[in-house]
């Protein structure tokens, strides 16, 4: 199973001036999102540091990213982006411990004279595995609200990382610039163990208007179970070689070749996710996995582009941005949801995706160190040295 990937950015401080920077020791901040299913884990380390050569179980990718301005050298290098199974939080311990990242961040509190280290972290875990970070480190998990660190994740992304949102259609990747007076409204859509949707009216302005519990943790769950696969990425290999038709019944199997042309709906169409089984005399190991597995990617898929259109529509938004880790630049999914928009929207919505997509929560905890008087951590204007990989 791919429990644990790291990546890295390449980036440089732009901040103002802010002499309280100068009082921590900024070797490493970082910061925690800890979800349903995955924790992610975002931090930074100067270009001399030696981070880079501690705990190589994990992999280190550079990435590609470099700002432009160098005011700050004490800031000057990488952004470094990891994940870990939030069932297997020990490894995420031991990760922080081999990259000594538990003696260093962006801020204390003092507390019965004794310096306390203060992690931003959000998601659910933040509360739930409070205890364990003070008791194993002695840290303190500031909790930053996972919707506001969602939305301020993404508005980064959006507006500071050039070739960052793409469009996927038809097997083609288009990055798409937009423009930062142009950005708001638009409608977020995470999809993690469960959905939210929020429609992001500028910074700091957010409204959760939707959400769903049919999302990637039940895709991973129902996939387990149907398929008795182990993992994630397991469960997305059965799904390539799989054909959904077995699965699910088409309006051909209900209005025979021509479809239901009235309607527009053609042949091919699904009508009932699964449908066809009802009508099979079988059971479960009758059926290939690899058909299962396709058949529920393309259920639960459609399901949320069809509510997101919705609510996109609802609030007349025109771009609908999908980040979380269900998408993972996995083609068939963006592919699905792309095709799903376009469809309910008839072509008048567009169905976004982020490289950075997972890392959202994660990356707005870390901005959050700025709002405390902590400085710009990220410079604002970065700059594409070349085209990179996702960090996933
Ligand atoms: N390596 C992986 N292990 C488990 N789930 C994965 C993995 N990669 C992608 N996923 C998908 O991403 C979902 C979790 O997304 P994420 O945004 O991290 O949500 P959460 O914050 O709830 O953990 C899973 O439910 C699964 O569908
Ligand atoms: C509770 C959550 C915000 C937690 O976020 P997650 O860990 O799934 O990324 C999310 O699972 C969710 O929005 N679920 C859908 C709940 C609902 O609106 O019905």
């Amino acid at each position: 199973m791919e429990d644990q990937s790291c990546r890295s950015v390449e980036i440089d401080g732009n901040s103002t001036s802010n002499s309280e920077l100068d009082s921590y020791d900024h070797n490493s901040p970082w910061a925690l999102d800890i979800g349903g299913t995955l924790i992610k884990l975002v931090y930074f380390s100067r270009k001399d540091s030696s981070l880079e050569s501690v705990g190589n179980s994990v992999q280190v990718e550079e990435v590609g990213l470099v700002t432009g301005s160098k005011k700050y050298p004490i800031l000057d290098g990488k952004l470094h982006f990891a994940k870990f199974q939030t069932s297997k939080i020990n490894e995420c311990l031991d990760f922080i411990e081999s990259k000594l990242l538990h003696g260093s961040c962006c801020s204390h509190q003092e507390v019965s004279d004794k310096k306390k280290l203060l992690i931003k972290a959000t998601g659910g875990g933040a509360y739930k595995y409070a205890d364990l970070f003070k008791e194993k480190f002695g840290i303190r998990l500031d909790k930053e609200d996972e919707m506001d660190s969602l939305v301020a994740g993404a508005n980064f992304l959006l507006k500071a990382v050039p070739c960052e949102a793409f469009t996927y259609m038809e097997g083609r990747k288009d990055f798409v610039q937009i423009d930062a007076s142009d950005l708001f409204p638009y409608l977020l859509v995470s999809i993690g163990s469960g959905v939210s949707m929020i429609k992001v009216d500028g910074d700091g302005k957010f409204e959760r208007v939707s959400g769903t519990s049919l999302g990637g943790g039940t895709l991973l769950g129902m996939g387990m179970l149907l398929t008795n696969c182990q993992s994630f990425d397991e469960f997305l290999e059965l799904s390539h070689k799989g054909d959904n038709r077995n699965i699910d019944m088409l309006v051909r199997d209900i209005y025979g070749v021509t479809g239901y042309s009235k309607l527009g709906l053609s042949a091919t169409t699904i009508a009932s996710s699964f449908g066809k089984v009802s009508f099979d005399n079988k059971v479960l190991k009758d059926y290939k996995k690899e058909d299962l597995a396709r058949s529920l990617l393309r259920m639960i898929s459609n399901n949320v582009a069809q509510i997101a259109y919705l609510n996109a529509g609802h609030g007349q938004l025109k771009r609908i941005i999908f980040g979380g880790f269900f998408t993972r630049g996995h083609e068939y999914i963006m592919e699905t949801i792309s095709d799903g928009v376009q469809y309910w929207s008839k072509g008048k919505a567009k169905a976004m995706f982020l490289r950075h997509e997972g890392f959202l929560g994660a990356l707005g905890a870390f901005k959050s160190y700025e709002k405390h008087g902590l400085g710009s951590l990220m410079g604002h204007h970065l700059t594409e040295q070349s085209p990179v990989a996702s960090p996933r």
